[in-house]
């Protein structure tokens, strides 16, 4: 298991980071990496972001230095979206089979969290994201079927998409963990557009089913100070509570949002005009 950690940034020293800095504080590369678990650990409101991937054995997830307590998910909870071939996850001894697109909640104090894929010919992908947590409330499976689904924006705007909903609070009950899948149907581009902040809450935002041959320009801080950061297949971008998100691709595909910090009301969103937008 690997783990880096990045910092958290103040916006007004955002604005004058080149193009590598950016990349180097907010882009999370190398997500998936066979056999292995890839994390980093923000001091973004603490969120650990990364990914398993199981390929010829099953994978355990262990505490490291920076987690600090004796089990990773001693004081934290743990969201995780297979978007690989058909995987399981085995929690303290309860199976979880995670077709692609299925979500797990896996609570607080849960001991021995296991990853394995059912088909070493097309091995499983867990996305992962754990934020502290001081409650623990039930482990749970979501499939996309259970998700409470928004459909918004319109082809006319480039912005036709469904949001699903899969860890939050109308599906399942967590210390402030919010994660949910947004799916572009084909031929729309542009996510999350119009854009908002929350200070309230930081996100985190996984790309995937991306040709490798296409990119993603993902926009990022200040409304009046726009970056953008190009983006490929599975790769995630760290979202500071002060910074818009929002992207366009030169293909359609999907995204993993998730959230933690003070609320877990999803449109509690400081929307921002486009007229205001530098
Ligand atoms: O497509 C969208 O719009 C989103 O998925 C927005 C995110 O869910 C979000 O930013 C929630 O705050
Ligand atoms: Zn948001």
């Amino acid at each position: 298991m690997k783990i880096t950690t990045r910092y958290d940034t103040h916006p007004a020293d955002a604005r004058g980071y080149d193009t590598e800095t950016l990349r180097d504080r907010y882009l999370i590369d190398g997500i998936f990496q066979a056999d292995d678990i890839v994390l980093t650990y923000s001091h973004v409101d603490r969120v650990v972001a990364g990914g398993a991937m199981p390929v010829s054995a099953p994978l355990a997830l262990v505490a490291t230095k920076e987690i600090g307590s004796d089990t990773f998910l001693e004081r934290r909870e743990l969201g995780l979206f297979n978007v690989g071939g058909a995987g399981r996850v085995t929690v303290d001894g309860t199976v979880y089979d995670l077709e692609t697109r299925d979500a797990l909640y896996v609570a607080m104090g849960s001991v021995d969290i296991r990853f394995e894929s059912l088909d070493s010919a097309n091995p499983a992908k867990f996305y992962l994201v754990s934020t502290p947590a001081h409650a623990r409330f039930e482990t749970m499976k979501i499939s996309a079927a259970q998700a409470k689904q928004r459909p918004l924006g319109e082809t006319a705007t480039g912005n036709k998409r469904v949001i699903y909903q899969m860890i939050h609070p109308d599906v399942v009950r967590t210390a402030q963990l919010v994660m949910g899948l947004t799916v572009l149907e084909n031929g729309n581009m542009w996510n999350s557009m119009p854009c908002h902040t929350h200070e309230r809450r930081c996100e985190f935002y996984f790309y995937f089913d991306l040709p490798d041959s296409a990119r993603l320009f993902h926009f990022m801080g200040e409304p009046t100070e726009t970056r953008h950061i190009v983006v490929a297949n599975e790769q995630a971008v760290i979202s500071p509570s002060w910074s818009i998100h929002c992207g366009v691709g030169t293909h359609s595909y999907s995204f993993i949002w998730a959230m933690g910090g003070d609320n877990q009301t999803f449109d509690d969103m400081d929307q921002v005009s486009l007229a205001s937008m530098r």
